[in-house]
């Protein structure tokens, strides 16, 4: 479904600023694979997900979405095929239009610009049974402004949208790492929920080690560019956060320095 071969990409290259962000990354999802993604500070994670988003392009190597291959396409023609949520609660939505028509937008995402913004009777239906999942209420405030919802409740609206109109690939960066813990629990059920229910293949980048492993089926660790630890279903299953660091410790030969995972 989803398939990066030989990706690099290095910022400011051959100045004293010269960045290898991604360093020659080899992944494939299969359909359904729910891959959570974590790794220390800088290791290149969120340059993973704007590569394969079309944000950034890629020095090297090619992308490829179902079979196509995306390395040429820029960010809005890959839209249609990728939803994506980001650690910020505001940066989904857009708070002054309604919730109906927020997702109005998110509904056009990646389809013709002739399509008109208008919110017939059916898509209105459409919508509240969606909203309905998330048993937050917001099926009864489609006409509410966007901007008088808490940052929990944005959040898993961002979520909806970035998922109802069941994309290829589901990205999601820190998209719970802004919420107060109450919040990101709720955040991280309904993204269990949403994957599971639209078999979504989802790569989702995480600082808490506790969620990479509650969540998803496979696990990847990255470091400096690379991915250094691809950890399958199986062992995923029965993995604690310890043997994550051990792990991290056997290929590095050393430890694990960020606070920001081990204090979660
Ligand atoms: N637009 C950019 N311009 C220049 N350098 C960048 C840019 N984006 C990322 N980098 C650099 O590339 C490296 C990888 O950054 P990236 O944000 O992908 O890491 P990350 O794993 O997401 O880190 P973090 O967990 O700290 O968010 C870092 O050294 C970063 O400073």
């Amino acid at each position: 479904m989803l398939r990066l071969e030989n990706v690099s990409k290095t910022f400011f290259a051959g100045t004293v600023n010269e960045k290898k962000a991604l360093n020659g990354i080899n992944l494939h999802l299969e359909a359904g694979d729910f891959v959570t993604v974590i790794g220390s500070n800088g290791a290149g994670k969120s340059t993973l997900l704007n590569v394969i988003a079309g944000r950034l392009k890629s020095d090297e190597g090619t992308v490829a979405i179902n079979g196509e291959n995306v390395t040429a396409l820029t960010e809005h023609e890959r839209a249609r095929y990728i939803g994506r949520v980001f650690q910020d609660p505001m940066a989904g939505t857009s708070p002054s239009m309604t919730i109906e028509e927020n997702l109005a937008l998110a509904y056009r995402r990646g389809k013709k610009r002739t399509l008109k913004l208008g919110v017939t009777k059916a898509k209105r239906d459409f919508f509240r049974e969606h909203l309905s999942i998330l048993e937050l209420g917001l099926e009864d405030r489609l006409k509410a402004k966007v901007g008088l919802l808490s940052g929990g409740q944005r959040q898993a609206l961002s979520l909806l949208m970035a998922t109802f109109t069941q994309p290829e690939i589901l990205l999601l960066d820190e998209h719970t790492a802004a919420l107060d813990p109450k919040r990101a629990a709720l955040v991280t059920q309904l993204t269990r929920d949403i994957v599971a229910k639209f078999s979504l293949t989802t790569l989702m980048v995480t600082h808490n080690m506790e969620q990479a492993l509650q969540l998803g089926n496979r696990l990847i660790m990255m470091h400096e560019g690379r991915i250094i630890l691809d950890i399958p279903p199986e062992q995923k299953k029965s993995m604690q956060t310890d043997d994550l660091l051990r792990a991290f410790e056997e290929v590095r030969g050393e430890a694990f320095a960020e606070d920001r995972y081990i204090l979660q």
